[in-house]
């Protein structure tokens, strides 16, 4: 598991060990890991052209002391401090000692580096880069660079991932003592480039509860539903799957072909594209409906493709077993009914659903992803998977329960009916007894790592080749 924290927590964490160190060691333990991982991206230190953007704070006085360490190995290092008269006094006379020098014109040293380090601002940093900074910022990226973001991309907002103005995109970040939600979390993700963890000693000093977790794939195979010897059909958990209408019948075929690769025993489809999906898949139970006349099922996945059949999406959240919504149930249903229900409910928008859910715009949505989750999870009391380029899970219990970010995306998930598959997987893994946000962070994870696997040779890929390369997902996973 990986895991992000705030910056509140990382400025606790980092007063209770500093009280324990010498004055500076903390940001000479940040600066080693920075020096040696700008060495392992420059190959050869001596002789490289070293720019350090170094801005007001610590973050300019770790560049300033990693380009010190750099200097000592033969770079040729040079400072362009953004304000002269604040510049960290420590960091700079390293440089200096080390033989390196303070740009005279900050231009024409940004045109011939090899690689600049971005320290103007990290966790201290307040909205989108200051007018100031800008100009230097994109002669850093307009230079052929490599560009490594000293704990975060400067610009990007930490806790949150936003991004209100200019930052300086980097090709690596070197991130010290834990990951930060901006790291994990779109739009500012896109901006940090490969992410490396630093550590400096911040761990044991970090709550149990993270602000945000990113499963691996040993997390997900321990979740994952495995047959024991007494297992049979319905112990293994039958899923109920109410989607597809006379208008959308491939919705139906979509979402039972993911609830297939979940792990219940049993896909029971209810509604009027049963022939559709018989045709398809045999091996499914089929019912005209009612949902309630249908045979019992141990979670319901509602609402890819249903039209606009209110009635199925009360009678099913009025059952007593965990109930997944997506697509038109997210648009049907009354928001008392999913407070009000007992058993766990998961909700599965995209932005522009979760937008309407919210009474925003879908913009709002993208922009602020994770506060756009959390405030929905807490509204409706259910579990929200807000689906995206970073999908993120959120759970209603929010202090004991850090909300889950998919690292195992993939772009080429954007493709007709593809949350369709998602949703019968994650249905699936309900049905087969995973808590709701267990099951739906494994089945984005499954689902993207499927995507990943049927996209291997760069070609685009249909939702249903998605659900037929869940087993290989699946298999990837457990071997794990
Ligand atoms: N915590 C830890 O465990 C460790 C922390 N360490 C390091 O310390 C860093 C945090 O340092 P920090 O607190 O000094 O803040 P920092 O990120 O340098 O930014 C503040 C400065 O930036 C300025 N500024 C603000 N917004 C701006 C903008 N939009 N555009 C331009 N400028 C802007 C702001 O100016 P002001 O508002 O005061 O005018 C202020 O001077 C952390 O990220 C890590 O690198 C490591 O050394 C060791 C372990
Ligand atoms: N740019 C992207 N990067 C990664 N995943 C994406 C991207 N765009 C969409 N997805 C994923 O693709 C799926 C699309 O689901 P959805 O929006 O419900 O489409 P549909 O209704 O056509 O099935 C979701 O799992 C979503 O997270
Ligand atoms: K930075």
């Amino acid at each position: 598991m990986r895991t992000a924290y705030s910056v509140e927590t990382v400025r606790h964490a980092e007063a209770q060990l500093m009280a324990r160190l010498p004055e500076g060691a903390l940001m000479q333990r940040a600066a080693a890991g920075l020096a040696a991982a700008c060495a392992g991206l420059l190959g050869r230190v001596y002789g490289a052209r070293v720019v350090l953007l170094v801005g007001s704070g610590d973050n300019g006085g770790d560049a300033l002391y990693a380009g010190a360490r750099l200097a000592r190995r033969g770079a040729g290092v040079v400072a362009v401090p953004l304000a002269r008269d604040r510049v960290h006094e420590g960091g700079l006379a390293a440089l200096l000692a080390a033989g390196g020098r303070v740009a005279d014109d900050p231009f024409e040293v940004l045109a011939s580096a090899d690689l600049v380090l971005d320290g103007i601002t990290g966790i201290g940093g307040r909205g989108g880069l200051r007018q100031d900074a800008v100009p230097v910022a994109r002669a850093a990226r307009g230079s052929d660079a490599v560009i490594v973001a000293v704990d975060l991309p400067s610009g990007v907002e930490a806790d949150t991932g936003q991004v209100r103005g200019e930052v300086l995109r980097a090709d690596a970040t070197v991130t010290f003592g834990t990951y930060k939600p901006g790291l994990l979390i779109d739009p500012a993700k896109e901006y940090a480039g490969t992410v490396r963890l630093v550590g400096i000693g911040l761990e044991e000093h970090l709550p149990s509860v993270p602000a945000l977790e990113a499963l691996q794939h040993a997390d997900v195979a321990r979740m994952l539903p495995v047959p024991a010897a007494e297992s049979d059909k319905y112990r293994r958990g039958v899923v109920g799957v109410v989607a597809g209408s006379a208008r959308y019948p491939g919705a139906a075929v979509l979402c039972v072909a993911g609830a297939l690769r979940g792990g219940a025993g049993a896909v029971r489809y209810v509604g009027p594209a049963a022939d559709a999906v018989i045709a398809r898949f045999p091996e499914c139970l089929v019912h005209a409906g009612p949902p309630g006349k249908a045979g019992r099922v141990q979670a319901w996945a509602v609402g890819p493709g249903l039209g606009d059949d209110a009635g199925v999406v009360e009678e099913v959240l009025a059952s007593d077993v965990p109930v997944l919504i997506d697509a038109d149930g997210l648009r049907l249903l009354d928001a008392a009914a999913v407070r009000d229900r007992a058993a766990p409910t998961l909700l599965t928008p995209h932005a522009g659903e979760a937008a309407a859910l919210l009474g925003v715009g879908r913009e709002e949505v993208e922009a602020s992803r994770l506060d756009s989750v959390r405030e929905l999870a807490a509204r409706f009391g259910a579990t929200v998977l807000l689906k995206g380029s970073t999908t993120l899970v959120a759970a209603p219990d929010a202090e004991s329960s850090p909300v889950r970010v998919n690292p195992m995306g993939s772009s080429w998930l954007a493709t007709a009916g593809s949350g369709d598959v998602l949703s019968g997987l994650a249905g699936s893994l309900l049905a087969a007894g995973l808590g709701a946000r267990d099951a739906g962070s494994a089945a984005a994870y499954l689902h993207g790592l499927a995507a990943r696997h049927a996209a291997a040779h760069g070609t685009p890929i249909t939702a249903l080749e998605v659900a037929e390369a869940l087993p290989a997902a699946w298999r990837d996973v457990s071997a794990a």
